[in-house]
């Protein structure tokens, strides 16, 4: 292995430059024994565990981390979407007690390195260089360590957690090169826990939804985001955000929103105000990071930067006054406690600093003159008397410009105009009409559609004396203004709780403007789904009144929806509704319909089509089996599941047979799941499991199959009418002899399979079923029991032979009505020798089953397997 390009270095737990700056987490939340997880090797105390943190740039913190336990030989990775005072990560590092904190070289000086150092003081920190965290080696690194069977899984996790990849390759890369040992392949556990207290959606998930935005126009306003951004505030806009991809689970946290957003949306007056004091708020998680975060070379747009940073902080906190006018008459607790933030007292520090140091008057401006007018004038008069007089300066330098220009326009008798950008700074600008002969003293001549733009000479030199002043002032008010960042930073952090109280209230504003607006209900969080009247919150908007409104129902007992029904019936909008109510209720927002109660979801997993299943190199059939496989994989209790039109890329008898075994395993999960599907014999074959319901949404089909009227109702069953293709297929320009033989084949299955419903054949199904059941009950109980090896033996050769005779028994009259069946189908359309060939179908009923009962004695050991081989049998 190549050595690294830059030697690891290792720095010792001490406080990095950002002098005077107190820890933002209190050590005592953050170090939480109780919390420690008992599932993981990692919880065991004193264990050698390195933990590898790296983090997204820019204000919203998406913190990676990788937990390598050498002694266990096992990974815990994770990625976490943080406040500004990384509270979460900082517990969840605290859990595992790492011996040893990795960070890329280049975060030496970072707010999260320092938090963390503040807070977690035994770990050693080292810090190694930016290219060993590269998410591909992480992937390499995944194929070559982790179980075979976990390798796919993992993969789709890893992919869609790029900073939890480069953790992990980064620990694993310091495990190597520093410690010199190395993992033997495919012997590592890897774990991904996803951050307590949220919902986990995964990518996958959040695209298919359109949680943050649409799938065929990232531009376009048509995603829950684009919906929900009632924002006035980037941090209220980066809080939504950040909501969507972890809606909470913690009941009292979204009981107080709903308190919050009632009181708003009730109290007019109040609501008026809120958003008026939040409008125009700067964005004050941009400014406190910048006022904290200082480069080892100090340049002069660093000097100029501090001396804005300031002036945008005073900015900030008289902003904090209106917000605490405005919620006057809070009473509910999660507007008090923001209004409490808020408040006098606890903005009175950071007041006062401010104002023995700069102007009274002094605000930030967007004007790149004004602004630099603010920045000269910012500090105090008096604090230095040469800042003073380099002032008096600037002022003169800028008289004497204004005065130059009046006398040229009076020369030359021109209307001129004085004009200032960042790049030119003064310039004249003339109106085209007065552009004839220019003097010939004006250089810098720029012709625009409407006007010219110029300087003289004059005006240059002035320029330059303006900037030199201006530089003068800056450097001069340096000290000044870096003393006072020092003393900020003492007070910063109460600074970043006020600034996501005021995220969360411009968040808070946002739902009850749209609760207003669209008719939104209040939730209500029970054990039980429930839904009266329930919209798509997106398609209500495109379709306005005609979008018809439907109820959803789910406790344990119908925990598994099959929802059947023609093509653009409505399948899965309905289903798609329920994921985006239901996350629009666990973060905080009112839900569109007329009554709502949702179970707190942990989990949510939807399996969608979209148009963008065929990727370059991966098959539909392959993409629905990775994803289903995530979803199996990472399934656990309290987890919403959406899966729709599953088993669409492959053939009909192998489609229907995965899907049914897919369904028999997220019964068995014991998750609420709706699945939308096209194969009727999956909803017949389902239908007596226990905590299965049938749904459809219901469409009028003319007696003749020549018109179609959808009426995207739900209903209870499943769909009545099976030959709507051919409804479908009728309006569209398909040949005519095309349709008859259609027809004749449906007609002729449709007899058949109303005969097998009918038929003495139902009840042999039935019975089979049962005596299936029967046998696996009694397998799992043999499973568990201590009988020796012999006895066994013959308790399970007797039970082998029982389950045989009988299932041969119940097949004696198959053969017959198989026989009747592909005579029919032949009749009516010729067959290609290919599909009369398929796979499985060359052996009689009875042969089939009584090998598929070897294959259960067999197979027996889980029991997903045996559930799968039975649902097969009934196939
Ligand atoms: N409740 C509703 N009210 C009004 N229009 C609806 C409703 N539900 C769905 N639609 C409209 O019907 C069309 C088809 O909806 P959807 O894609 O959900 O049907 P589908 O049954 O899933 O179709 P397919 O089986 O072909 O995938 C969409 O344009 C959608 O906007």
């Amino acid at each position: 292995m190549s050595a690294p390009t830059q030697p690891l270095s290792r720095a010792p737990s001490q406080v990095p430059s950002v002098d005077s700056f107190v820890p933002l987490t209190s050590k005592a939340t953050s170090r939480h024994p109780t919390a420690r997880p008992t599932t993981t090797a990692t919880s065991v105390v004193g264990q050698d565990i390195i933990c590898a943190v790296s983090e997204s740039r820019g204000v919203s913190s998406i913190v990676g981390l990788a937990f390598v336990n050498l002694a266990t030989a096992e990974v815990v990775l994770c990625q976490i979407c943080d406040s500004q005072i990384y509270e979460k990560t900082v517990t969840k590092i605290g859990v595992f007690e790492p011996n040893e904190i990795l960070f890329m070289n280049t975060a030496r000086e970072s707010k999260l390195c320092y938090i963390l150092q503040e807070n977690l003081p035994e770990p050693t920190f080292t810090f190694m260089d930016r290219k060993l965290w590269s998410d591909k080696t992480g992937l390499e690194y995944l194929d070559r360590l982790a179980f075979r069977d976990e390798v796919d899984s993992l993969k789709v996790i890893l992919i869609s957690n790029y900073f939890t990849a480069c953790c992990f390759a980064a620990a694993l890369k310091y495990v190597e090169m520093e410690l010199e040992r190395a993992f033997a392949s495919h012997s590592l556990r890897i774990k991904f826990e996803p951050s307590q207290g949220s919902m986990t959606i995964d990518l996958a998930t959040v695209v298919s939804l359109e949680l943050i935005q649409n799938l065929h126009n990232a531009k376009s306003r048509d995603s829950l985001y684009g919906l929900l951004n009632e924002t006035l505030t980037p941090m209220g806009a980066r809080l939504l955000r950040a909501s969507l991809l972890q809606p909470s689970t913690e009941r009292v946290k979204l009981t107080a929103r709903y308190n919050a957003v009632e009181e708003l949306s009730t109290k007019e007056d109040m609501f008026v105000s809120v958003r008026q004091a939040l409008r125009g708020f700067i964005d004050s998680d941009r400014v406190l990071t910048s006022i904290i975060l200082v480069p080892t070379k100090q340049t002069v747009q660093y000097v100029e930067q501090s001396v804005n940073n300031m002036i945008m902080l005073k900015t900030y906190v008289s902003s904090i006054r209106n917000i605490y006018q405005a919620l006057g008459a809070a009473q509910s607790d999660l507007l008090l406690s923001i209004r409490e933030l808020c408040s006098p007292a606890e903005r009175r520090p950071v007041e006062q600093l401010l104002e023995q140091t700069l102007n009274e008057n002094v605000t930030y401006q967007s004007k790149p003159l004004d602004l630099r007018n603010q920045r000269t004038y910012c500090v105090k008069a008096g604090v230095n008397s040469l800042l003073d007089v380099a002032r008096q300066t600037y002022k003169e330098a800028n008289s004497d410009a204004t005065e130059l220009v009046e006398r040229l326009a009076e020369t030359h008798d021109m209307a001129l105009d004085l004009k200032y950008d960042s790049a030119r700074q003064y310039y004249i600008c003339i109106p085209t009409s007065e552009s004839e002969a220019l003097p010939k003293d004006f250089i810098n001549i720029y012709r625009r559609r409407n006007r010219i733009e110029c300087q003289t000479l004059d005006l240059v030199k002035l320029n330059q004396r303006i900037t030199d002043a201006h530089n003068e002032v800056v450097s001069m008010s340096d000290q000044t203004i870096q003393d006072l960042r020092c003393d900020v930073c003492a007070v910063v952090a109460g600074l970043f709780r006020v600034s996501e109280a005021i995220a969360m209230l411009d968040m808070l504003a946002a739902f009850a403007q749209l609760a207003t607006s669209y008719d939104y209900i209040r939730p209500e969080l029970t054990a039980t789904l429930a839904i009266k009247a329930g919209r798509h919150p997106i398609r209500e908007q495109i379709h306005s009144s005609k979008f018809i409104p439907n109820d959803a129902y789910a406790t344990p007992q119908t925990r598994f929806q099959i929802i059947t029904g023609c093509n653009m019936s409505g399948k899965s909008t309905y289903i798609r509704s329920l994921a985006l109510m239901t996350i629009m209720a666990q973060i905080g927002c009112f839900v569109p319909a007329q009554y709502a109660s949702f179970p707190i979801v942990h989990q949510l997993f939807a399996r969608v089509a979209t148009s963008d299943d065929l990727d370059a190199n991966v098959s539909t059939f392959a993409a629905e089996m990775r994803e289903m496989a995530f979803i199996l994989r990472n399934i656990q209790p309290r987890a919403m599941v959406l899966v729709d039109e599953l088993g669409r890329g492959t053939s009909t008898t192998d489609g229907l047979a995965i899907a049914i075994a897919l369904a028999e395993a997220l019964l068995a999960s014991n998750s609420l799941v709706w699945f939308a599907t096209h194969f009727h014999d999956l909803a017949r074959i389902m239908s007596d499991r226990s905590g299965v319901i049938n749904l459809h949404l219901a469409a009028n089909i003319a007696e003749d199959v020549t018109k179609m009227t959808m009426l995207y109702q739900i209903s209870e069953g499943p769909v009545p009418d099976r030959r709507y293709g051919l409804a479908l297929s009728k309006l569209v320009d398909l040949p005519p002899t095309v349709l008859k033989v259609a027809n004749n084949v449906s007609e002729a299955l449709e007899c058949i399979s109303q005969q097998r419903n009918s038929d003495s054949r139902t009840v042999t199904i039935a019975k089979k079923r049962k005596l299936l059941l029967s046998l696996r009950e009694q397998l799992l109980i043999a499973r568990n029991s201590t009988m020796d090896d012999e006895p066994l033996r013959c308790w399970l050769i007797k039970l082998q032979q029982n389950f045989s005779e009988q299932m041969n028994a119940f097949d004696g009259d198959w053969e017959a009505t198989d026989q009747d069946e592909s005579q029919i189908v032949s009749e009516s359309a010729p067959l290609s020798e290919s599909s009369k060939a398929s796979p499985g179908l060359d052996q009689s009923p009875a042969k089939r089953s009584s090998a598929m009962s070897k294959s259960i004695l067999i197979e027996s050991d889980t029991e997903a397997s045996t559930t799968d081989n039975e649902s097969v049998v009934l196939v």
